[in-house]
């Protein structure tokens, strides 16, 4: 059997959990053979997990820079780096008619952004995956979106500490449940850059970034995420709500589109 090829940038926690699926069988369809991180020595550990395990006779290659990546010219490149990353390698990458299976959705809350990765993979028959990552249900936001007249909003509850790398965090959330954050989707990625892709991948799949409301919830002593998004049309009312201790889940994801990518049977 002909292997598809996979590439990864952003070596972190999530990528490790993809290196760690190949390594247990999971994707047997698939071989990586290229990685890029911004530090070489993320990029090498996540190369070193298959060639030392699944990947002894095909060995995946640790890259120096993003073009080495792209001159792999593998048929996916996973990112899971940063939405700005995702900004860097979309176009390359889909000229180079590689598909994208991305986590970092929040790059999308940019339509034009948006629209000209969508012509450019049309244009180079090549497709990027949006994966379902810490939510779901893609598909029921989807269909109400269709049903027309449909109104969407997103709650997140997180603890203190994971909003310590951003201007909305003082110390009184050590103590004090508040709301820090209400407004749409594209003023939020824009707020948390890493931290609600989700909300952006929610609004792209039903009411769009600007028309999507989003609220985030701090908790003190909170652990993991809590994302509850609700999509109303006059028919419908779907909630998806979605608990998760450790982000885990979207590198799971990942693996869970890889699978469905290759399989006979479509979910
Ligand atoms: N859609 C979803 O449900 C979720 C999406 N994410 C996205 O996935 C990304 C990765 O998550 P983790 O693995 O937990 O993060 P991590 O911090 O463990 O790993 C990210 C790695 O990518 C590298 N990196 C960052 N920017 C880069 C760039 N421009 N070029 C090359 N390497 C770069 C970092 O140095 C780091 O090694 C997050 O930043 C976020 O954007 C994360 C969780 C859920
Ligand atoms: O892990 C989560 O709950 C969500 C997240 O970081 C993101 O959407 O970027």
């Amino acid at each position: 059997m002909e292997r598809k090829t996979l590439a990864i940038v952003g070596c972190g926690k999530l990528a490790s959990i993809i290196a760690d699926a190949l390594n247990a069988n999971l994707l047997p369809e698939y071989q990586l053979i290229a990685t890029y991180s911004r530090s070489i020595e993320k990029a090498q550990n996540i190369a070193n997990k298959v060639n030392n395990e699944s990947q002894k006779d095909s060995p995946c290659k640790a890259c120096n820079s993003l073009e080495e990546l792209l001159a792999s010219e593998a048929n996916y490149i996973i990112e899971a780096a940063s939405p700005d990353s995702m900004r860097t390698l979309a176009l390359p990458a889909l000229k180079n008619g590689s598909s994208i299976v991305t986590l970092s959705i929040g790059a999308f809350a940019d339509e034009e952004f948006y629209e000209e990765v969508k012509r450019t993979a049309l244009a180079n028959n090549a497709r990027v995956h949006l994966v379902s990552g810490a939510i779901g249900g893609f598909d029921v936001m989807r269909t109400a979106a269709l049903m027309g007249n449909c109104t969407a909003t997103f709650d997140t509850e997180k603890g203190p500490n994971s909003l310590k790398r951003y201007s909305v965090y003082d110390e009184s959330l050590q103590t004090e449940k508040r709301k820090v954050f209400e407004g749409n989707a594209k003023e939020a990625i824009a707020l948390f850059p890493n931290s609600v892709n989700v909300s952006v991948a929610a609004s792209l799949a039903s009411v769009g970034p600007e028309k999507m409301k989003v609220s985030v919830t701090s908790t003190p002593g909170y652990i993991g995420d809590n994302h509850r998004i609700e999509v109303k049309n006059e028919q419908v009312h779907a909630v998806i709500d979605v608990y998760s201790s450790t982000a885990q889940i979207a590198g799971w994801s990942v693996v869970n589109t890889l699978r469905n990518i290759v399989s006979p049977i479509v979910f």
